[in-house]
């Protein structure tokens, strides 16, 4: 009888353990290369992915433009454990939130909104699902619609002549646009929103600029979502907390004001809030009642919405004419010669400034506020160009890469209004070369409220005042760097002198 050799057994169990894991990665590399085709994209590096592509100064729109001039248009990263894909052309963005919009439209679970939203009780951040539909709807036929938006016509003149009034006492002075035009637009939010000035906006204001500078940061427990403790761990989640709570006392102290005017009223319909407790009491006995949670996080949604994005855009218009006379001189020959007549601006003729609705366009072509839209995530497998997106993918739409791709608009980075005369190309979701606003069924639902707040205060600040930079700055001169956070803005605020025109 032969002797087996002590360590053939080891041997051989060793070998037969090799060739299951030489197998095993042939196995994935055979799947990888056959069904699952991914996007194209940088080299991922184990445990972080592309984080370090993404880290830097610059914000990560125009890394990702850089990246997608290397990788295409539909362009796959990994940031940390959680898949990406970054949309950087118009046809890309329209088989996103056009062809496959259905897949595309939802949300993904991020640690600071939910928390800020009551687990995403909202509208922006709400999961793809009954209650969105629900919310959406009373925001688009309550809330925002045309009737809506125009009965606020008396907010927005009297914000915005106060604002005229404040700059015009500061003739011949530096004045702080930035400050005094965000301040404008947040008193229309708040005053459509609330009712009357009340003695909780300003700490409701500060309350709000406040989450809005958290809510841009970059959260690392929703990089590794895997790793719970992150969450529970995460210093700004306590702060937005904090928020959170300063946030529910002021609606508690609010709505038993409200609830007190609607009892001794019988609901004159007046503000949002009003329209929310009214659709809560008719809807009390439905299938899915509003809660008060819900009302509470569609407000602010509203405000964190509607806010920062029209002011940015008012900033933006205002820094690129500065930087532009002859656009400027021509916006304010056009507001002068329709408004002359009448001696003030109102919003009955608005509609007559089609240079300045080109100037308008142009900007949001150059400064879309939301450069990389609000994220989306994939609810299911799905093929776009030969390219495999799995479910849970999360997607960032660059509107700021596609506003600026010589490929689709001629002398791409110069502000030239000019380009939209006579043009059909319109930013209401179907021209996706122009989407600041998104498309689909996400698509912004603000674009009725916003335009007012960005056309008014425009044709005021050019109907009765010339504009000069301050300490001899030349024109070219003038700063245009961006912040970054939930939305896009200047970095540093826009300081000008005016000289009134038409006192
Ligand atoms: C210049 C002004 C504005 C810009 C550039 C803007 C832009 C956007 C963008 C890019 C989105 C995401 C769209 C997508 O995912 O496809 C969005 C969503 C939204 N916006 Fe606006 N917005 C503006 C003003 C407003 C205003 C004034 C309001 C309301 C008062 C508002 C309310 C909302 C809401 C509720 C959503 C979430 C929609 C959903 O998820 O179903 N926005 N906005």
């Amino acid at each position: 009888m032969e002797l087996q050799n002590p360590f053939s057994n080891i041997i051989f169990m060793l070998s037969f353990l090799i060739l299951l894991v030489l197998f095993k990665i042939v196995q994935r590399w055979s799947f990888n290369n056959s069904t699952t085709k991914l996007p194209p994209g940088p080299w991922k590096l184990p445990l972080i992915g592309n984080i370090h592509q993404i880290s830097g100064s610059s914000p990560p729109h125009h890394l990702f433009k850089k990246l997608a001039e290397k990788y295409g248009p539909l362009m796959h990263l990994k940031l940390g454990e959680v898949p990406y894909v970054v949309v950087s052309s118009p046809e890309m963005a329209k088989e996103i939130m056009k062809t496959h919009d259905i897949t595309f439209c939802d949300r993904p679970n991020v640690l600071l909104p939910r928390v800020f939203t009551y687990n995403a009780r909202d509208i922006a951040f709400s999961t793809y699902g009954e209650l969105w539909r629900q919310l959406r709807k009373i925001c688009v036929v309550e809330l925002l619609s045309a009737k809506r938006v125009q009965s606020f016509s008396f907010i927005r003149e009297e914000e915005v002549s106060d604002l005229v009034k404040s700059i015009s006492a500061n003739e011949g002075s530096i004045v702080n646009l930035s400050k005094s035009i965000f301040s404008m637009t947040y008193g229309i939010v708040a005053r459509s929103a609330f009712g009357k000035k009340n003695r909780h906006q300003q700490l409701f204001k500060s309350t709000i600029e406040e989450a809005l500078g958290l809510l841009g940061e970059i959260c690392i427990a929703d990089l590794y979502p895997s790793i719970k403790i992150l969450q529970k761990g995460s210093r700004v989640k306590t702060r937005v907390e904090r928020l959170q709570g300063e946030i529910d006392r002021i609606f508690a102290r609010h709505q038993s004001m409200i609830i007190e005017t609607i009892t001794v009223k019988q609901a004159r319909m007046k503000d949002l809030v009003d329209v929310l407790l009214k659709v809560q009491h008719e809807n009390v006995h439905s299938q899915q009642p509003l809660t008060d949670e819900n009302i509470k996080s569609v407000i602010q949604d509203l405000f964190i919405a509607g806010s920062e994005t029209s002011s940015g855009i008012v900033l933006w218009a205002m820094s690129e004419m500065i930087k532009n006379p002859i656009v400027m001189e021509e916006a304010q020959v056009e507001v002068r010669r329709v408004f002359d007549k009448k001696g003030y601006v109102d919003e009955t003729e608005l509609q007559q400034l089609t240079y300045l609705k080109c100037v308008i366009k142009e900007t949001f072509r150059l400064h879309p506020t939301v450069p990389l839209l609000v994220p989306r995530e994939s609810r299911e497998r799905c093929e776009i160009n030969g390219y495999e997106i799995p479910a849970k993918t999360r997607v960032a739409v660059n509107v700021w890469a596609i506003g600026r791709d010589p490929k689709y608009w001629v002398e791409a980075e110069s502000f030239k209004p000019e380009r939209f005369v006579n043009s059909s190309i319109d930013f209401k979701g179907t021209d996706f070369e122009l989407i600041p606003f998104g498309a689909g069924r996400r698509m912004c639902p603000g674009i009725a409220f916003a335009l007012p707040n960005v056309e008014l205060p425009l044709a005021k600040l050019l109907y009765h005042f010339d504009w000069k930079l301050p300490n001899g700055m030349s024109h070219q001169e003038l700063d245009m760097t961006e912040s970054f956070g939930l939305t896009v803005g200047k970095k540093h605020d826009v300081c000008l002198i005016p000289i009134t025109r038409r006192p």
